[in-house]
């Protein structure tokens, strides 16, 4: 079958968009990794997919999956390029969208500076809600939990779920952080059964950070919204980040905000690369 599809980038965490609502979609879990692929196909850490709305409530579902294949809840990044993608393909000329994913409903605002802002909806702080299998372990007062690693080293992390699990360090330079080694292994402990993203951030200021995000199913990538999210909810809470905070990935800047109860908001760049055709 013949695909046509929308290359985007968001802050440098890429996509391959696919518009749903003019073509049928159903791809098995080895097309979508050969999409993903960078080298047999087309290449992205995410792959989006745009379907028309389930319900009056909302204007389109957003279906995310990882470049590995495996469907997942939430995309920061993806969602900004949603809006952008919905608006230059003529899909809808609204500038606030309700879109629906798997587990909630995002609204999503293009902003007149060019870049979109996300109602990334409210984090949730309990350990099942990732999940993480906490029997045994306690959380010191920063809400950080132990983790015994399986080499022997141990690490303290703050549990965050924005839809999607994230785990998040504190380091004190994001350039000598250890993403490679400890991404992979926070990764695949057996106390987080659906994987989790893992998060580096280095608090500069009360108003900025740096980081970086092993993600689930795509490795390293440039920029993580949900990650950008879940280390800002984590730094507020510890104490050391005030309520609007700049947020320096790798690919770009995420502005993030949280009033400390309810929605988490994002806000930064969304943009179309290439469009193009692949025979899968
Ligand atoms: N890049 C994303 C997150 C994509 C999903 C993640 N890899 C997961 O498996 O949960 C973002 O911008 O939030």
């Amino acid at each position: 079958m013949k695909l046509s599809f929308t290359k985007m980038q968001g802050a440098g965490n890429d996509f391959v968009v696919i518009d749903a609502t003019r073509q049928p979609f159903s791809l098995s879990p080895e097309q979508l990794r050969r999409l993903g692929d960078r080298r047999f196909g087309v290449g992205c850490d995410q792959i989006l997919v745009v379907e028309p709305p389930d319900a009056p409530d909302v204007d389109f579902r957003y279906r995310i999956f990882n470049g590995s294949g495996e469907e997942v809840e939430h995309c920061g990044n993806g969602a900004r390029c949603f809006v952008r993608f919905v608006q230059e393909q003529g899909l809808s000329r609204k500038t606030e969208l309700r879109v629906r994913t798997v587990n909630n409903v995002l609204t999503l605002r293009s902003q007149d500076d060019g870049r979109v802002q996300v109602d990334m909806g409210a984090p949730r702080l309990n350990p099942e809600s990732l999940p993480f299998e906490s029997a045994g372990l306690q959380a010191d007062a920063q809400g950080l939990w132990p983790l015994a690693l399986a080499d022997g080293d141990a690490v303290k992390l703050a549990l965050v779920s924005m839809g999607n699990p994230h785990a998040v360090l504190w380091v004190d330079d994001v350039d000598q952080a250890p993403v490679a080694l400890r991404g992979p292994q926070i990764q695949a402990d057996p106390r987080f059964p659906q994987g989790v993203n893992v998060g580096f951030m280095q608090i500069q200021s009360r108003t900025r950070a740096r980081i970086r995000v092993y993600e689930r199913g795509a490795g390293e990538t440039l920029a993580c919204g949900t990650g950008a999210c879940a280390a800002v909810v984590a730094g507020i809470r510890a104490g050391l980040l005030d309520a609007a905070v700049e947020v320096q990935a790798r690919g770009g800047l995420l502005r993030i905000e949280w009033d400390g109860v309810g929605s988490v908001f994002m806000t930064g760049p969304a943009e179309t690369v290439f469009q193009g055709s692949i025979e899968l």
